[in-house]
């Protein structure tokens, strides 16, 4: 289940905090399809020698999280395609017909009055996000969701990292859909104002997505009747020349009755 967050104006961007991580260069191997190695040396190999684990994949601080942190912000591991798309992105939120919507890694470490509202007393960190498991920045999903003001409308904006990989050099399709579920609930979630499900995901996939590739997937609610949402979205590149998948879904909207997580040991 998920909830709604409190959402702070797009325009508020915080400094980066950056943890702890190092992320060893590895051997950049020319990308398929024109994908970017990421700056900074952050390893982005598409083939060849898989870039060594980063030193906290899944660290004991990270599980036990200290701060928060907006994740959804530019890190080392984005390309200058994903800055140039996000600073975009971000340019269109100054009138307030778009916000952006800021991403952490347990939702109830850093919205518990939210959390409460839906769930009930808080009793630990909460479950970490998916889309957030990793640490390394640029090795899973880089990623930064737009709403506009109508509620109807998301955009992710997303760079899927190595450690995503399906077919060699390509993203895995089970990723995509992640990518995909991911908007389409932030589309619902927005709609609905309360917590929703996925009941139905339908996804084709149209062309093989690069590893590094900068993509926006693009989600709009079709219709709402009753507690049924029914939504579309496509994936597509930043200049919309290519489209890699389009999906439609169903989301339902689920009383908040469910009990509270229990608290890690
Ligand atoms: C702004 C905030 C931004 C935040 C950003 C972060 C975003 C993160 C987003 C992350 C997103 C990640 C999200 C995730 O990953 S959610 C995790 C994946 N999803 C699940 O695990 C869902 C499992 N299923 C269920 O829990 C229940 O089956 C649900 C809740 C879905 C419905 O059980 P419930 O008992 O409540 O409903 P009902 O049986 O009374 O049916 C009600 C109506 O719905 C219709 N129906 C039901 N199911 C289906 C179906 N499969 N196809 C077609 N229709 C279906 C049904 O016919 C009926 O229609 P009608 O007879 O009234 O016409």
């Amino acid at each position: 289940m998920i909830q709604i967050p409190n959402v702070p104006d797009g325009d508020n961007i915080p400094q980066l905090c950056h943890q702890t991580l190092v992320v060893p260069t590895a051997v950049l191997v020319p990308a398929p399809h024109g994908a970017t190695a990421a700056p900074h040396g952050i390893a982005m190999t598409i083939g060849g020698v898989p870039p060594p684990r980063p030193h906290c994949c899944v660290s004991p601080q990270a599980l036990c999280s200290v701060s928060p942190q907006d994740l959804a912000v530019p890190n080392a591991g984005w390309s200058v395609a994903m800055r140039e798309q996000f600073q975009h992105l971000l340019r269109r939120t100054a009138d307030g017909s778009w916000r952006r919507i800021p991403s952490y890694r347990r939702g109830l470490d850093y919205l518990p009055e939210v959390v409460q509202m839906v769930v009930g007393p808080v009793t630990g960190p909460g479950p970490r996000h998916f889309l957030r498991n990793l640490d390394a920045e640029g090795a899973g999903f880089e990623y930064a969701i737009f709403l506009h003001s109508s509620g109807h409308h998301a955009q992710c904006l997303c760079q899927l990292g190595p450690y995503l990989e399906g077919h060699h050099g390509f993203a895995h399709g089970g990723a995509i859909a992640t990518l995909i579920d991911t908007t389409v609930g932030a589309c619902a979630l927005a709609v609905a104002k309360t917590s929703v499900m996925t009941a139905k995901l339908n996804i084709s996939y149209l062309v093989p997505m690069p590893v590094g590739a900068v993509v926006v997937a693009d989600s709009r609610m079709e219709r709402h009747e009753g507690r049924k949402i029914f939504l579309s979205c496509r994936v597509h590149d930043t200049k919309g020349d290519t489209l890699y998948a389009e999906a439609t879904a169903l989301f339902i909207q689920v009383e908040n009755t469910k009990p509270p997580p229990a608290a890690r040991p």
